[in-house]
């Protein structure tokens, strides 16, 4: 009888690290605290995954605490980040895992990171532009931008929340505004439409993806996302009819997953491993690696914006170099054209949004 009573109170052990802050013992699932001996510090970076308990947090959260890199992984959410923290945390890998939730905590989920990513926000459903996500993602954007400038002001951020096109000049704005942008550190992740432009390339030519390396450059979509197939690693040709349906499919590549999970959100596990390799390739710069190249949304020179996404190297300090666009040809020129007209109204709604 006590032996059930006693299994019926589900006493789980849960070591310090796991809690937060203004944890008590007790309750249905009786937490109790077990100190365990300290850890001997580790070497890497501390990462925080903001939106950690969502369709791309959760298998981002995963793959980041496989990275030997990661020493610290902070897993921040409005819901679920309790039952996400414990669950990962028990993978056998270096990183220590800590989980917080909701805006009471986001202070502590900051403080001390050197890389932030963001998958928070709502996803599309078919019929819906990444533009109408706008309304609720630049409001979340701004509020977890504000975390950073006061807690982590010098951390690298990867902003995944769409539409990109809009919500890094949110960020931007936001810290120019709190006195803290440095723009080398803001980098909206375009990784997935590379990934795509690699798969689909590498289709057509019948090599394996991962020989094939694919420049997207100007935004993240629809025609703003510009692949340069003229630059195709290794040098390939196209008929025109190939070059049509790459750039259509690599364009509405995230549509394409909208309508086949048919309201049930947008691209998660690509999108996770996308964010994964992105902020791999970005903590690697951080640790000097040499010559760690990938495109990205960033504050740049290479047109008359004031963003586009291009090849950048990464280094100690973000993005240290933003690479030009090389020749293009006049398929490619044209669809510039077009990126640059729907970019620049993006680009403009996100900095309007904060300065009002
Ligand atoms: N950049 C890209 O290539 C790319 C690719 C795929 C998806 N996305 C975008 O990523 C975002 C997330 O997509 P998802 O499929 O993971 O959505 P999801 O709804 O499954 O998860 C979003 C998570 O964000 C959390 N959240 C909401 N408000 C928050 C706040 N204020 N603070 C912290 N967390 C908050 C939610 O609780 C949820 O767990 C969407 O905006 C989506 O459009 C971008
Ligand atoms: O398409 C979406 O809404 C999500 C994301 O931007 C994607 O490209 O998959």
């Amino acid at each position: 009888m006590e032996a059930n009573a006693q299994a019926n109170r589900r006493i789980a052990t849960i070591t310090n690290h796991l809690l937060p802050p203004n944890f008590q013992e007790g309750g249905d699932v009786h937490l109790k605290r077990v100190d365990c001996r300290a850890k001997g510090g580790a070497p890497g970076f501390k990462v925080a995954i903001l939106g950690a308990a969502g369709g791309i947090g959760q298998p981002l959260a995963l793959l980041m605490k496989m990275n030997p890199l990661v020493s610290v992984l902070h897993l921040y959410d409005v819901v679920n980040a309790p039952g996400v923290t414990a669950d990962v945390s028990h993978m056998d890998t270096g990183a220590v895992v800590r989980g917080f939730l909701g805006q009471p905590q986001l202070e502590s989920a900051l403080t001390g990171m050197d890389l932030v990513i963001i998958p928070a926000g709502v996803p599309r459903k078919p019929g819906m532009t990444r533009d109408d996500l706008f309304k609720i993602n630049a409001g979340i954007v701004r509020t977890l931008c504000e975390g950073i400038a006061k807690c982590c002001p010098n951390a690298v951020v990867n902003l995944i929340s769409n539409p990109v096109n809009s919500t890094v000049a949110v960020a931007a704005e936001v810290f120019k505004k709190a006195g803290t942008y440095d723009p080398k550190r803001l980098l909206g992740v375009t990784t997935l439409d590379v990934v795509r432009a690699n798969t689909f390339v590498a289709e057509v030519l019948g090599l394996d993806p991962r020989e094939v390396d694919v420049p997207v450059v100007g935004g993240h979509a629809g025609v703003t996302i510009l692949p340069l197939l003229s630059q195709v690693k290794p040098p390939s040709s196209f008929s025109p009819g190939e070059v049509d349906y790459l750039t259509d499919r690599i364009q509405n590549g995230g549509t394409e997953v909208v309508e086949a999970k048919a309201g049930a959100g947008s691209a998660t596990l690509s999108m996770a491993y996308a964010a994964a390799k992105f902020a791999d390739a970005c903590l690697r710069g951080l640790k000097g690696e040499a010559g760690v190249v990938e495109c990205a949304f960033v504050a740049s020179e290479v047109t008359e914006l004031p963003f586009f996404a291009t090849k950048v190297r990464l280094g100690r300090a973000g993005a240290e170099e933003v690479y030009q666009l090389g020749p293009l040809n006049e398929y490619e020129r044209m669809g510039l054209e077009k990126a640059k007209k729907e970019l620049a109204e993006s680009i403009q709604k996100g900095i309007d949004f904060i300065r009002g």
